[in-house]
């Protein structure tokens, strides 16, 4: 047969032996393979049964490079530790304490923050429309189930929907959008609901070519960063262009930084993107209107996409700070600037609701090039949809309980004390690590975390460098065996050379967050004691 002609294959069956047992795969080859690549797999395949006895088709040494170099802190080995100690503790061990706290990632239920009742009826709801007719649930949940399920395929949440979503969903976040933005008109194609942000994050984010006029494409991230960014970044085989917060402004974005940041790039990269997180994880800033305006302008002479991450928008905590949303600052400011490629990503597992494992989010993106929408669009659907539980979510955070409706007082009543209490929580954090000897906490203005500067002994810097850790790895981990509070090193969201940082969540309830304040204390005494 000629060899460039394409045969049409079928799955094979492939046979081979391991340790005296014959192991059978079946392989999936593609349609259409040409016969001499089809002859070499085949061989290839049957070469690696029998001579390594059934061993790995993936090794470490042939999986996808960008997968090996990802990290991502805010789940990474310390967080591991913690859950070996919890089972641990579980299974009777002693240590110096009885429970670990986790204060090292924004999970709000997971450390004692009640649902929202609205939320979590109209789920059960959709769940189990046989309690349509049961007489405990108001009649706006029952409504709000009914506009869900209208727009499921069979009346049933078991169904695939559209790649972006439930329509009347899509048309009720940008009816919230125009809301929040005091008019500025959204519009509902350009709403694309998600499994959280960041599966909205990473879908427009691998739109960008990795390589442009031979080079890498940058895309410019905050240091501090949120860790999504950098192993996205990573995993896309981009290059992360590093600008810093400034510190000493309470972690103001100046655009110097950004200039400076975009300078020096441009040797090793190609910058086609900028991400903001406002408000800021970990640092909890809340950007104002000018600087927003400013960060626009900027973008707008390079030319970069703009990632304005906003999963924070309803967490905001300082009398003088207001959340402006990237939209409506660009749509507001006119040409060239109102017609800028926009990408802003909104999460349920934030604000009042913190909703994480439900996973629901949306993008709104705007002034794409239409053959690019279609792309994104195309992007998605090989990824069916986002779960129909998670889009719930969206529907009653963007089409919540108004006034007049029976779940509204009760609403707003939750609603009010999750977000007082986060305010009282972020000025208790930021008053302890100010009081410490050798910290330093700017005002959690936003957000749910504290990100404290702070002094590290020469000796435990000379301990972390014989074990090769940075310090503020030594810090976070001899504070979790000793007290159980698990933290996140500075070192997994970037810090200034010659500085030292940990995050943590603002987040414990406060008994809790009280009693871990003061352990903390205590241990960094004796911390300061034995390297003294
Ligand atoms: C700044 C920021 N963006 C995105 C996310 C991802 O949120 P989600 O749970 O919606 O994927 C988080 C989660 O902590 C975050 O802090």
């Amino acid at each position: 047969m000629n060899g460039t002609r394409l045969a049409r294959l079928k799955d094979i069956v492939l046979r081979g032996t391991s340790n005296g047992r014959t192991c059978t795969r079946r392989v999936s080859l593609s349609a259409s393979v040409s016969r001499p690549a089809r002859q070499s797999s085949q061989l290839r395949q049957s070469r690696n049964m029998s001579g390594d006895s059934c061993g790995k088709c993936l090794t470490l040494d042939n999986m996808n490079p960008n997968i090996k170099v990802m990290e991502y802190a805010v789940r990474g080995p310390l967080v591991i530790r913690a859950s070996a100690i919890e089972k641990e503790l579980a299974e009777g061990k002693k240590y110096p304490f009885t429970e670990v706290v986790k204060a090292n990632i924004g999970d709000c239920h997971a450390t004692g923050q009640h649902p929202i009742t609205f939320i979590r009826q109209v789920l059960a709801l959709v769940a189990y429309p046989e309690l349509l007719s049961d007489p405990r649930f108001p009649d706006d949940v029952k409504q709000r189930a009914k506009d869900v399920l209208s727009g499921c395929r069979g009346s049933s949440v078991g169904s695939y929907t559209d790649s972006p979503g439930i329509e009347i969903i899509r048309k009720a976040v940008a009816k919230y959008i125009e809301e929040r933005d005091a008019g500025v008109p959204a519009s509902w194609e350009d709403v694309i609901l998600c499994a959280g942000a960041s599966d909205g994050i990473k879908s427009v984010m691998k739109l960008l070519k990795a390589r442009v006029n031979n080079q890498k494409a940058g895309i410019m991230i905050p240091i501090p960063q949120y860790p999504l960014y950098s192993a996205s970044l990573s995993e896309f085989n981009l290059h992360s262009i590093p600008y810093y917060l400034n510190e000493d402004n309470n972690w103001s974005l100046e655009l110097d930084e950004l200039v400076r940041a975009y300078d020096q790039s441009k040797d090793h990269c190609n910058p086609r993107g900028i991400v903001v997180i406002n408000p800021g994880n970990p640092t909890g800033q809340v950007l104002t209107k000018e600087n927003i305006e400013t960060i626009i302008k900027f973008a707008c002479e390079k030319k970069l996409f703009i990632f304005a991450d906003e999963v924070y928008q309803h967490n905001v905590y300082a009398p003088n700070s207001q959340f402006h949303s990237f939209k409506k600052v660009l749509r507001e400011m006119g040409p060239p600037y109102s017609n800028m490629e926009l990408a802003s990503f909104m999460s349920g597992s934030k604000g009042y609701m913190g909703e994480c494992g439900v996973r629901g989010g949306w993008s709104e993106v705007i002034n794409l090039d239409p053959d690019v929408k279609a792309m994104l669009h195309k992007s998605i659907s090989a990824m069916l949809c986002p779960t129909t539980f998670g889009q719930t979510l969206v529907y009653c955070i963007a089409n919540p309980p108004k006034p007049g409706e029976p779940s509204y007082e009760k609403y707003i009543d939750e609603r009010s004390s999750v977000l007082n209490s986060l305010k009282k929580r972020a000025k208790m954090v930021e008053e302890t690590f100010n009081s410490m000897p050798g910290f330093s906490c700017q005002v959690v203005q936003g957000a749910m975390y504290a990100f404290p500067k702070f002094e590290i002994p020469p000796k435990a810097i000379e301990a972390a460098k014989a074990k090769k850790q940075d310090p503020s790895v030594l810090f976070a981990f001899e504070l979790l065996e000793s007290t159980g509070i698990c933290i996140v090193p500075g070192s997994g969201f970037g810090q200034k050379e010659g500085t030292y940082h940990f995050r943590t969540t603002i987040l414990p309830q406060p008994e809790q967050l009280r009693s871990m304040l003061e352990k903390f204390k205590q241990f960094h005494l004796q911390f300061l004691k034995k390297y003294s």
